[in-house]
């Protein structure tokens, strides 16, 4: 997924992978970490970052060259030292790899720090259960957002579908083009495998949903492979914090659960990058005045026009306006 890297691209590599231009030559006496193996990390835990080299779990921790920069969940790294993955073993991250996408959050009341919540994952599945608990569609919308912004694809999954029909949700979303699988448990799984399929895929959803119930019909052995059910269930260890990154069986891609992870603080999302994901809307917007947010409540924007004009259906205009609204909305 590569639609929109550049700009986070800018924004974090300045301060972050791509240092400013170097101003002292390297000396001789710099590492090269000639000896470094990749690996990609699957879990963060107070300060120990469990990656996985090739079939094995490394534990590390950040070296020293790293400073204060950040390693996160998905990250791909660049590691020295005994990656035997024996117990008691600790290898070390030299570097951390250019990042593809980054989803993001901003700081809210529960978390005073602007975070990189997963870096390199392709798409954003929205859990949401039909019912029980019934679904809120500000969460959604707000996922959404979040996905957009971080140039990822989103996936609508829409669980609990025993409880009730997918129809009313799905009218909601469809003038926007998002794209959805239904389940519930027990069901065959293949639809959602298909869509999860040599991606990076980072699910986020309300307690209760069924999200972890997902997680185990996709990664029966899940436990097995993290050493960890309960980084699985979201219960004990990791509920508060962690990402926890689950290969697929047969290689076929990664799940990120989210179990700490409930909404997304958007104050970072800029409008003008938001109707970037929606091409066709972005064009209408071409001769906007500058500054012009492209809400409803623009005297003079490209999106009324293009309706008045017949250009796009006004429903998508309205859903549009939607997803950007909240934007503002609570958390
Ligand atoms: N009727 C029905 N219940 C389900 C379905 N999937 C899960 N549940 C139930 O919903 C409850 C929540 O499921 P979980 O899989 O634990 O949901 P979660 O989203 O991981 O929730 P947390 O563990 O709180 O983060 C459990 O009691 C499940 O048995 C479903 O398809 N239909
Ligand atoms: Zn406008």
């Amino acid at each position: 997924m590569s639609r929109r890297t550049g700009r986070y691209g800018a924004e974090d590599y300045e301060s972050y992978e791509r240092p400013r231009r170097r101003t002292r030559p390297r000396t001789k006496e710099r590492p090269t970490y000639d000896d470094a193996v990749t690996g990609r990390v699957v879990t963060v835990d107070r300060g120990r970052y469990t990656c996985l080299v090739e079939d094995t779990l490394v534990t590390t921790m950040k070296s020293r060259p790293l400073g204060r920069k950040g390693v996160v969940v998905g990250d791909s790294v660049r590691i020295v030292g005994d990656v035997s993955g024996d117990e008691g073993t600790l290898a070390r991250i030299v570097e951390v790899e250019q990042r593809r996408t980054v989803l993001r959050r901003t700081a809210d009341d529960t978390d005073p720090v602007e975070r990189v919540v997963v870096a390199n994952a392709d798409q954003l599945v929205v859990v949401v259960a039909l019912a029980d608990p019934e679904p809120r569609l500000g969460l959604v919308d707000r996922a959404l957002v979040a996905a957009y912004d971080a140039g990822m694809d989103p996936l609508l999954c829409l669980t609990k579908s025993d409880l009730a029909a997918p129809d009313d949700l799905l009218a909601v979303y469809a003038p926007l083009g998002v794209p959805y699988v239904v389940t519930r448990r027990g069901a065959d799984v293949t639809a959602v495998r298909e869509r999860l399929d040599g991606r990076t895929s980072v699910l986020l959803g309300h307690s209760g949903v069924g999200k972890s119930t997902l997680v185990n019909a996709l990664v029966p052995d899940a436990d097995r492979e993290t050493g960890s059910v309960n980084a699985v269930t979201g219960r004990g260890r990791h509920t508060s914090v962690s990402a926890l990154m689950l290969e697929l069986p047969a290689g076929a891609g990664w799940i990120v659960d989210t179990p700490g992870i409930r909404s997304f603080g958007l104050a970072h999302v800029d409008p003008d990058d938001l109707i970037d994901a929606f091409p066709d809307l972005a064009a209408l917007t071409a001769g906007c005045s500058r500054g012009c947010t492209h809400a409803a409540s623009e005297p003079e924007c490209g999106l009324d026009a293009g309706v008045l004009a017949g250009a796009v259906a006004a429903d998508r205009v309205t859903a549009y306006r939607r997803l950007l609204a909240s934007r503002e909305a609570a958390a």
